[in-house]
């Protein structure tokens, strides 16, 4: 299943100050694919993941369209939000779960070891908590995955593995749309079928690796 957004506008407004975070943002996520959301810092690619899965912050306006068919998977850009504070990972992954054998099936794609399982989230590492939280997202079967930095805190090793199984969950069909920093590793390993690259809350380029190489853009060519 496909997830969509149609020229969407975002403006978060609090006490100290307002701003447009995202200007008429089109993209589209296909099932069967992998699709790499880049842009450096702030330029609004959580912002998108948050819209595609429905969490903008409270203090968002948005217009445009968001279409989103099926179960939506999220792993947040810190995996301890994806978990309640106090109550330690292996027993909220049992939760989600029902049964040992999918915790297990999840854990092991998402390279999640049992070591951390007894601990608290907060008291995980940062690589350890956010493969915890792929792991959780997993389990819920979606049709759509988004995740927000799934290999960010991995070394290049983990990072592999993690992307293997990112790979094989589109494989398999699902819709996938990752935010990341691994661009050249996986343009060079052939991981990304499309790729998306934001500023400043507006999408530059968007279409094949080969297709955004040759975009005549000084900002997108610093990607390749
Ligand atoms: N909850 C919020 N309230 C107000 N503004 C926010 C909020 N979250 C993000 N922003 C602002 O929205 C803009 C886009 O932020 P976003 O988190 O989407 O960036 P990003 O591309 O994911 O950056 P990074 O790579 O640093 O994580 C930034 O200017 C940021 O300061």
């Amino acid at each position: 299943m496909a997830a969509e957004l149609h020229d969407l506008t975002v403006d978060v407004r609090t006490d100290r100050w307002h701003a447009r975070v995202l200007t008429e943002v089109s993209l589209s996520v296909a099932p069967g694919e992998i699709t790499a959301l880049v842009g450096g810092p702030g330029a609004g690619k959580s912002m998108i993941a948050r819209a595609l899965t429905g969490r903008l912050p409270a203090s968002a306006t948005a217009s445009g369209e968001v279409v989103v068919d099926g179960i939506v998977g999220y792993v947040p850009q810190d995996g301890v939000d994806a978990f309640a504070p106090g109550r330690p990972v292996g027993a909220q992954l049992r939760d989600l779960a029902g049964d040992a054998g999918s915790v297990e099936e999840a854990c092991a794609a998402a390279a999640y070891p049992a070591e951390p399982m007894g601990l608290l989230p907060e008291e995980n590492s940062a690589g350890q908590i956010q493969r915890a939280a792929l792991a959780a997202a997993l389990m819920g079967e979606p049709d759509i995955l988004v995740a927000d930095g799934p290999t960010a805190p991995l070394d290049r090793a983990l990072g592999n593995v993690v992307w293997r199984s990112l790979r094989r969950y589109a494989d398999a069909g699902g819709t996938l749309l990752v935010i990341t920093h691994d661009l050249p590793l996986i343009t060079a390993a052939g991981l990304a079928d499309r790729i998306v690259v934001v500023d400043d809350g507006r999408v530059l380029a968007a279409g094949t690796p080969a297709e955004v190489a040759a975009v005549d853009d000084p900002l997108v060519r610093m990607y390749f």
